[in-house]
């Protein structure tokens, strides 16, 4: 920096002439430093989950404790120094990528999500600039912008990293995190949305003290703080930049802009494609072409809101070619029904088709639009269909149903809301079918790179889906700015204003989508609460829950409902669509709860699995009639449950052995408790397999026995060793399902076969006839459909124990 700049620059930080000295020392070696604070806690990736809980407790302390040294002045720094500081790092993330795309291994990142973070809400014609003079460091600096212009080429870890300067000359390290279209991509992709020479308008930044050196730096976490000051902004009015001008090498009229946008989408660079046409339109804002084609890589983006008003206003420009027309009324026309706007958009195909004689490019647009139609109305869906092409295509396209159910206002409820059914229900009832907002499964990622996200509002890890998905609703909302309101009034815990009681919000008309100065506000702190709070982790049951394929989705209308580790609903997910059913009678009005930890046995599983969505304390009767058994005998039923109930314990002991677990996770349940014993149920049916393998009549027979208590631990009603029967003729109360029924389904249906089985190698066909009727009303009641979802669903059960052809047969 050249003595005058500097002699400005100490004149607005009020620093008296003695300190010129020290503020010189400091220039080039940033030795004048910042207060020295202790470093922080470190995190092994080895932890226990004790381990973690206290890592995460000392984490936040001192980080509260980092909030209460005050804010201060920044030191300067050399700005050439900063500038081959950052062209080595960028050198260094090059080398680390060529490296390792020739399989270096895995890529580690660890991101904290819980902190506290400012978002700004304020637009930035309505703040003050801000220089660096100006601003001190551990401050938000509310009610200003910061004009900047980017120095060096960017570098990455989990945020985009670059050095800018203010227009004093003055410069600082900059992180941005969570920006559309960044997560996995190149180096070259962030040149073109950052370049040397752009200049950003940062809203409301927060300019903070680094976490080792000294070195501050400038961290934006929410893309909409972000402005992109493009040529002719007023945001430039008067601007004069001390170190001269530096302009990106960019296009400079509409048509290279073009240009270059349809370079990027021929090469799927969707984001800068849109981009890119954004800053031709800020050239020519009515330029229809543009227009036309942005809205098409928006649809590409699912940034349908986007679409929908660039088609709208391609629509609205007077004499536009009737192709113009033709294109935009086409993509007017997928962007609602993106939107799930199905009846406007088969409005919009046939009104194409009509202009479109003999062009059959709408014809199964209809069809789909027709579909999805019927689906809403009526609840009735394709299940074996959607079944299997969930097995090759996680994401389904189907229209989202709402059953007899309501949100209401319930105060003894964190968020004070929670689902009621409007009428009477029964078991199977569906009660909803939903879509994610976002979902991430594991197949999804990059396996070459891992992200560690810890979470200091549950003080728990999540899963690397859990971490993506964050980004994923940003990047929806960014897109999609009118449906903001969808996740930002579910629940972000006490911190936070109260929610309102309603939900799901007033739906708002499409907003525009403007890359350039974007017109949403996201605030991330808010965000990231909401998901600890309300994200799944999705059971589909094409993958049988196996737990290869990992996952997150936010269903916010789903997450509406309350938990219980004994509900009266339950859930599972056929590709990523959430489906809601009745576990037995719910009369109306009823509060409707569903769980939130899926099929997990022990006691202290579920509190750990719940800690995770934040539900302090359970009290549903599961829970109660737990804590009844008292701790030690949770203990030991957890012990059992890690070391002993495992298949490959059972299979290895001899049936002595496997009788001497099943006795001793007896022991662990109170007399006095109910029948539901999930454990028990487990190790009955593990012994009832050894006994069958016997093949002895008798061994036989008392595998029977055990499978029947098993049933019952597990909360079917039995009716009788194929005896009694009720009114169904099946040998199972069909009034109740079990609450196991989302996450073992499968299981529970191919235990009923080998049952079954079994009756048929003792020669009683009547009996094996029932308990596959039963298994058969279990895939009916559960899953909906009947016998083609049923041979698909439990096809190797059968043929492991050889009824396929004979149930087959059965049911033609
Ligand atoms: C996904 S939200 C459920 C909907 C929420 N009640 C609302 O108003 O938006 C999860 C939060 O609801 C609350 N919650 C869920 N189940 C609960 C229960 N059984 N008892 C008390 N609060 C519960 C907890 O605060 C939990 O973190």
């Amino acid at each position: 920096m050249d003595p005058a700049m500097l002699a400005a620059f100490m004149a607005r930080m009020n620093l008296a002439p003695d300190q010129l000295l020290s503020m010189q020392g400091a220039l080039s070696s940033g030795s004048r430093g910042l207060t020295v604070r202790r470093p922080p806690p470190s995190f092994q990736h080895d932890m226990s989950a004790e381990e973690l809980t206290e890592f995460l407790e000392q984490y936040k302390q001192w980080f509260e404790e980092d909030r209460t040294i005050p804010a201060e002045p920044a030191p300067l720094f050399d700005r050439s120094l900063l500038i081959s500081e950052q062209h080595r790092r960028r050198a260094e993330v090059e080398r680390t990528l060529s490296q390792h795309g020739v399989g270096a291994g895995v890529l580690t990142f660890t991101t904290f999500v819980g902190l506290a973070k400012h978002s700004s809400q304020t637009p930035v014609q309505d703040l003050r600039p801000a220089r660096f003079a100006d601003m001190l460091v551990r401050q938000v600096h509310v009610g200003h912008y910061l004009l900047c212009r980017i120095i060096a080429p960017c570098s990455r870890m989990v945020a985009i990293q670059t050095m800018i300067e203010d227009v004093d000359g003055v410069a600082y390290d900059l992180s941005i995190y969570n920006f559309p279209s960044t997560s996995d991509c190149t180096l070259e992709h962030l040149d073109a949305l950052f370049p040397v020479g752009r200049i950003l308008a940062l809203r409301e930044p927060t300019f903070k003290a680094p976490m080792q050196g000294d070195r501050p730096l400038v961290r934006v976490d929410s893309p909409t703080d972000i402005s992109f000051a493009v040529a002719g902004s007023p945001l430039l009015d008067g601007v004069v930049w001390q170190t001269g001008a530096m302009l990106p090498r960019s296009p400079t009229t509409m048509d290279a802009w073009k240009q270059r946008g349809n370079n990027y989408f021929k090469a799927s660079h969707w984001f800068l494609a849109a981009f890119a046409y954004s800053q031709g339109l800020s050239l020519q804002p009515d330029a229809a072409v543009l227009l036309l084609n942005r809205a098409e890589a928006y649809l590409r983006l699912m940034y349908y809101s986007g679409a929908l008003c660039d088609a709208q206003r391609v629509l609205s420009i007077e004499g536009i070619p009737d192709a113009h027309a033709g294109k935009a009324l086409f993509r007017l026309a997928k962007a609602h029904y993106g939107r799930a706007e199905y009846a406007a958009a088969q409005k919009s195909f046939v009104r194409w088709k009509n202009t479109h004689a003999g062009d059959p490019a709408a014809d199964p647009w209809i069809e789909r639009c027709r579909a999805r139609e019927r689906e809403r109305s009526s609840g009735e869906y394709d299940w074996p269909s959607l079944y299997c092409t969930a097995r090759r295509n996680i994401r389904l396209d189907i229209a989202e149903y709402t059953g007899p159910v309501e949100v209401r206002t319930m105060s003894n409820r964190g968020g004070g809301r929670g689902v009621v059914a409007t009428k009477e229900l029964r078991a199977g009832d569906v009660l909803m079918v939903t879509k994610p907002f976002v979902s991430v499964y594991e197949s999804d990622l990059p396996k070459d790179k891992m992200i560690i996200s810890l979470d200091l509002i549950s003080k728990t890890m999540k899963d690397r889906t859990g971490a993506v998905s964050l980004e994923r609703i940003i990047d929806k909302i960014y897109g999609n700015p009118d449906l903001r309101d969808k996740v930002f009034h579910l629940y972000a815990g006490p911190d936070y204003m109260s929610p309102p009681s309603a939900y799901p919000p007033v739906s708002r008309d499409p907003v525009s989508v403007e890359p350039l100065n974007p017109k949403v506000d996201i605030d991330i702190a808010q965000l990231e609460a909401i998901c600890t709070y309300n994200n799944f982790e999705p059971y589909r049951l094409e993958t049988h829950g196996s737990g290869n394929d990992k996952a997150t989705g936010l269903y916010p209308l789903a997450s509406l409902f309350n938990h219980s580790c004994s509900p009266n609903a339950f859930w599972y997910c056929i590709g990523d669509v959430m489906i809601i059913r009745a576990t037995g009678l719910i009369p109306a009005g009823t509060e409707i709860t569903i769980s939130y930890c899926g099929g997990l046995e022990s006691y202290e599983d579920r509190q750990t699995a719940l800690k995770k969505h934040m539900v302090e304390h359970c009290t549903c009767s599961l829970c109660e009639q737990d804590r009844h058994d008292g701790e030690d005998r949770l203990r030991k039923r957890h012990q059992l449950q890690e070391e002993r109930v495992l298949p490959a314990v059972f299979s290895a002991v001899s049936l002595a052995e496997a009788r001497t677990i099943e006795k001793d996770v007896r022991e662990t349940y109170g007399r006095t408790r109910g029948p539901i014993r999930p454990l028990l149920a487990i190790a009955l049916h593990a012994v009832a397999e050894k006994l069958r393998a016997t093949g002895r009549p008798r061994q036989l027979r008392e595998a029977l026995q055990k499978d029947m208590e098993a049933f019952r631990c597990f909360g079917f009603e039995v009716l009788g060793q194929g005896g009694t029967q009720d009114s169904t003729g099946l040998p199972i109360g069909t009034a109740h399902l079990p609450a196991q029924a989302s996450s073992n389904l499968r299981g529970l249906g191919d235990m009923m076969l080998r049952v079954a089985a079994t009756y048929v190698e003792l020669g009683e066909e009547a009996n094996a006839v029932q308990w596959i009727k039963a298994a058969l009303w279990l895939t009916k009641t559960c899953v909906g459909d009947g016998k083609e979802l049923f041979l698909i669903l439990h096809e190797a059960a059968m043929k492991q124990v050889n009824i396929y052809d004979y149930v087959d047969r059965l049911l033609r």
